[in-house]
């Protein structure tokens, strides 16, 4: 569309027989939208910057221009309109309706044809029309849930439509958020009857080695996919992906789906364990290894977890010359206790977790290429839950149900309008956050059935745009002294990551750890 065309593009040359008086004054650079109304036959003449005529339009070119403008900017107005997903509307400023997309003829089973011309009014429920207050108050809505009709759940955004300053008519874009509703709907009555059949008959036989994995996502059930048939292998295995995406999850599932899995699944957080006592907690030491050591000695991760699995959780924080150690011990197959010189054949099956850039770190020096080569024989990446909120319902049943047994109330239900911002929720702390948002909503709407949109926390819609680091350190030093409250307001602005949580407070992982034991906090 030439929507930038100048009047001077239309423009003939001045003779000297018109006359100017009987014309409406432009400049040559003026637009054609530019022009207002304009009396019928009246020509236009164009003046230049030095009041100079330059030049004239009669008016049947510009009604003939006008004409093929307007063609042309309703074949792109109607291409759009049937082009996009939503459902849209319009109406003129009586609330006639002027047209509907084929979105919106399939939403509400109504023609265009039959339609047109008749007030909204007459096919939607009154209050369902947000578009007439729209017109009435000028303002738009963005957004806002509405149920047109018993079975249609929409969002929807509203504009008045103006021509110089009037309000000439409305319009809506609807987008259907039936199904989501309906699905959460499905599986809060599906979740409901199973916390009765759970709570007469604990019996969990037969359940699948994934089946603490909710979700079903395409991406969800291609990494399941991968981890079932990893797991009949004894390879080792490193699992990405962010923060609280659910790799511990997908390392014990591995474990129980494999042959390991009648023996132990033994998890080490890599960055939790203080370099100085990382070797001895790995492989144990022999009696009097040194001074303070349990008389006996005390058998290590890879004794306990002999014949099956250890989980090497955050390795990428693991310190450069435990990586040395780690690697001679799955090179050469057998391991030495901490003071001891009887090599210890290893039988366990490794399981690694990142939530680091390996390949990043190798580049800058702090991770060796040739453990990370023995480590990732094969990968499994966990996409974040942002990248697959189809999973968002099932997740939310899960742990509704999950919270609602332990503070013993009955599973409430969840407003639209709260699913559809955590649908839209960046969820920086991925499943872990979601878990506990849901935990702090259940226990602010303790007494009602539905969880609405004010019992969201109130920080959580501004997390949209969550601060950075630099900003949550700056709150944290306000708070510094790493007593215990310290310490949770850390764990929970990062939603319970531990790595991150030592950084913002300052201190080492092995440190967290200890407070976190003193103060006896839980974290998962
Ligand atoms: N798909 C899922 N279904 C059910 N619960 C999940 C799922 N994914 C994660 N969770 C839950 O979310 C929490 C975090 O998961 P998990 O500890 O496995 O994440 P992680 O990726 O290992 O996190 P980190 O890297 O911070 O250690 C746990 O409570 C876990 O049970």
């Amino acid at each position: 569309m030439q929507h930038h065309m100048t009047l001077e593009t239309l423009a003939m040359p001045w003779k000297c027989d018109l006359d100017i008086k009987k014309m409406e004054i432009y400049s040559p650079t003026n637009l054609l939208s530019d022009i207002n109304n304009i009396e019928e036959g009246r020509d236009i003449a164009l003046k230049g910057a030095n009041d100079e005529v330059c030049g004239w339009i009669p008016y049947s070119t510009l009604m003939r221009e006008i004409f093929k403008q307007w063609k042309l900017t309703k074949a792109y107005y109607n291409a759009v309109l049937n082009s996009v997903e939503a459902a849209v509307t319009t109406v003129d400023y009586k609330g006639n309706i002027t047209f509907l997309n084929p979105n919106s003829e399939e939403m509400y089973g109504l023609s265009l044809n039959k339609v047109y011309g008749q007030s909204i009014t007459k096919f939607f429920e009154k209050e369902a029309i947000v578009l007439m207050s729209t017109m009435k108050e000028r303002q738009g809505v963005t957004n806002k849930y509405n149920q047109p009709h018993p079975n249609v759940h929409v969002l929807i955004n509203t504009s008045p439509v103006y021509v110089d300053k009037e309000v000439v008519g409305g319009i809506s874009i609807e987008r259907d958020i039936t199904e989501m509703v309906k699905l959460n709907d499905e599986l809060s009555s599906t979740t409901a009857y199973l916390h009765d059949l759970e709570s007469t008959n604990q019996s969990q036989q037969n359940l699948s080695p994934f089946n603490k994995i909710k979700g079903r996502s395409p991406v969800l059930k291609d990494a399941i996919n991968l981890a079932n048939k990893v797991a009949k292998t004894d390879a080792p295995v490193l699992i990405t992906g962010d923060s609280g995406v659910g790799k511990e999850l997908f390392a014990e599932g591995i474990h129980n789906a494999g042959k390991r899995s009648n023996h132990p699944f033994v998890a080490i957080n890599c960055g939790a364990i203080p370099a100085a006592l990382f070797e001895s907690e790995l492989f144990g030491y022999e009696q009097g290894a040194f001074t303070g050591a349990v008389k006996g000695g005390k058998k290590g991760k890879f004794d306990a977890a002999k014949g099956g699995t250890i989980f090497l959780d955050e390795v990428g924080e693991m310190p450069l010359e435990l990586q040395v150690k780690l690697l001679r011990v799955l090179q050469e197959k057998h391991y030495y206790r901490v003071s001891g010189n009887e090599a210890i054949p290893t039988d366990v099956r490794i399981i690694a977790a990142t939530n680091r850039d390996l390949e990043k770190m190798i580049d800058e020096g702090s991770f060796r290429e040739d453990l990370y080569y023995r480590l990732n024989v094969i990968s499994i990446s966990i996409p974040p839950l942002r990248d697959r909120i189809e999973d968002i319902p099932e997740l939310i049943q899960l742990f509704l149900k999950e919270f609602s047994l332990k503070y013993t109330m009955p599973i409430p239900k969840i407003d639209p309008e709260v699913m559809y911002t955590f649908l839209q929720h960046p969820w920086q702390g991925n499943i872990r956050q979601l878990r506990n948002i849901i935990e702090r909503m259940i226990i602010l709407a303790s007494d009602n059935e539905v969880i609405k949109p004010h019992h969201l926390p109130k920080n959580f819609v501004k997390e949209n745009n969550p601060p950075t680091l630099n900003i949550q350190f700056e709150e944290i030093k306000k708070h510094n002294g790493q007593g215990e409250e310290e310490i949770q307001y850390a764990l929970q602005k990062t939603f319970g990551n531990k790595a991150a949580a030592a950084k913002l407070l300052g201190i080492s992982r092995a440190t967290l750890y200890n407070k976190l034991k003193k103060y006896d906090l839980k974290i998962d």
